[in-house]
């Protein structure tokens, strides 16, 4: 069965898609954007640890960690703590779907401008913090800030990078959020010691915001978004801006101009997006990200810190262990970059699922052997190790596959029409299942200790199956063009309504 094995000509439009210095300028300040979520991500997975932070706010699980019979998968699996970190999605997954009107009616980039503003309030407040209240509206202002960042970056890249690079230029967003792990991660490695340690490491925060935002300021929105809220002047100009000056961008703006047209016939809606017709597309908007968490990827990156220090590493090893699957994942995520537009899409999922599946399997295996059935055995030195270097392949396998394309296949199979509403759907989607899965992974590990690992192999088997069968190749194909790919998939073909463009 040929499920998604058809190649359609990129430059079929015949649109000049050069890559320019613009608009690489352009995509590695939007894809700056990343950046907050990150850096958030990093940050409250190693300030949990912290004994200054604990003492203050959540002294209860310090007294859990001295009793000795706490067995060692239990020791964090505290739901105050969880909420800490998972108000955030909560609030997130709300913006995220307020965002879809916002993008609409304000373009992309202002909504970015926004998001990085609200992100800066919410990382001085909880640099701050003198109660558990302040901490948590802190992470509430940050929630929002990353709603509104991740649903309209990710589209902003899509939009605006030549189709045939779309998949490099989109990358870079995941490329920023690694970054900001890596960043809040080391900067929690440096500040665990202070007592001030955790007000640091969560009001800097505010630095990446106000990078993003000021980076924001400074580049255009994109064509299809000032096209669609009736700025022709204005997306000529940035489609100049972008393209390069001695481009003829004229035919390309009209076909922009007509595919709007059309996509705006009807009111845009948020409903529209659960017509027949778009059926495709509005599975993918939930499975893709659904998936992507599945992978077990928050799971390992949330609790690393509190993993290793409860399997036996210290608390300073534990976040350098951190730091390690983070920058593992950074160069991952190049190597995606570098190849996305070669070999596509379907081949990165398909590897780095098989890849991902190998070590998560390996872990619960390991992890059973050393601790044994019950976790009560102490784990070597060296076999810590062993467990650090598989969870190292696993998250290679993560940043050259569900990483990146998390965010890169939403934002490239919608039509204009549904474009931001669909961007929010997989957005929100992303958001609640990371919160489901992190308020429920420490009662997990305590109660199904080394099978909890299985558990998430025993997803990435599935979704990397899903993959197979229903996700066509996108790669290099034009975004006004995407409807064809689901014409020709086996499946979705009985979806399809070609959409009626003006001559
Ligand atoms: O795509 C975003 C996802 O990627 C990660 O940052 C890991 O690199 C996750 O923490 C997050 O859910």
């Amino acid at each position: 069965m040929a499920a998604g094995g058809f190649a359609i000509d990129a430059s079929a439009n015949g649109f000049d898609g050069r890559i320019t210095f613009s608009v690489v300028i352009t995509c590695i300040v939007a894809a700056s954007g990343g950046l907050i979520f990150g850096y958030d991500i990093g940050i409250s997975e190693g300030v949990t640890t912290m004994r200054p932070f604990l003492e203050k706010f959540f002294p209860a699980i310090l007294r859990k960690a001295a009793s000795a019979e706490t067995n060692v998968y239990c020791v964090y699996d505290s739901q105050v703590l969880t909420l800490f970190t998972s108000s955030l999605y909560l609030a997130g997954l709300l913006s995220s779907l307020l965002a879809s009107r916002v993008t609409t009616a304000l373009g992309r980039r202002n909504t970015m401008i926004l998001g990085g503003c609200i992100f800066f309030a919410g990382g001085v407040i909880n640099g701050s913090a003198e109660n558990i209240v302040m901490l948590i509206l802190g992470r509430i202002l940050l929630g929002f800030g990353v709603g509104f960042t991740n649903q309209a970056t990710p589209v902003y890249l899509s939009e605006i990078a030549p189709p045939k690079w779309r998949g490099a230029f989109n990358t870079g967003f995941q490329f920023f959020i690694g970054v900001g792990v890596v960043a809040a991660n080391l900067i929690n490695y440096f500040t665990a010691n202070h007592s001030w340690g955790w007000r640091l490491s969560l009001g800097l925060a505010a630095v990446p915001a106000a990078f993003m935002t000021i980076g924001a300021f400074l580049i255009p929105d994109t064509p299809s978004s000032l096209v669609e809220r009736g700025k022709i002047d204005h997306a000529r100009q940035a489609l100049q801006k972008v393209r390069g000056h001695t481009t003829n961008v004229g035919p390309e703006l009209e076909e922009l101009i007509r595919f709007s047209k059309t996509d705006m016939m009807d009111q845009e809606r948020f409903v529209t997006i659960f017509e027949r017709q778009y059926r495709p597309q509005l599975v993918m908007a939930f499975a893709v990200p659904l998936s992507q968490q599945l992978t077990g990827i928050n799971i390992v990156a949330f609790y690393a810190p509190n993993l290793f220090q409860s399997v036996g590493f210290g608390n300073r090893s534990a976040l350098l262990s951190a730091v390690i699957l983070g920058l593992v994942n950074l160069g991952s995520i190049l190597v995606s970059a570098s190849i996305v537009d070669r070999f596509g899409r379907r081949f990165l999922f398909i590897a780095g699922g098989i890849q991902m599946l190998l070590c998560m399997t390996a872990v619960a295996v390991v992890l059973a052997l050393v601790s044994g059935v019950e976790g009560t055995e102490s784990i070597s030195k060296g076999n810590t190790i062993l467990i650090l270097v598989l969870l190292c392949f696993y998250a290679a396998g993560f940043g050259w596959s569900w990483g990146p394309l998390c965010w890169l296949i939403p934002s490239e199979i919608f039509p204009l029409k549904i474009r931001s509403p669909g961007q929010s759907i997989a957005v929100a989607v992303q958001l609640l299942t990371v919160f489901v899965l992190s308020q429920t992974f420490l009662r997990m590990l305590c109660h199904f200790k080394f099978g909890t690992f299985l558990f998430y192999a025993a997803w990435i088997a599935l979704i990397t199956i899903f993959i197979i069968l229903f996700m066509p190749e996108t790669k290099g194909i034009p975004l006004d063009s995407m409807y064809i790919i689901w014409g020709k998939h086996w499946y979705w073909r009985r979806f399809v309504v070609e959409p009626q463009v003006d001559q």
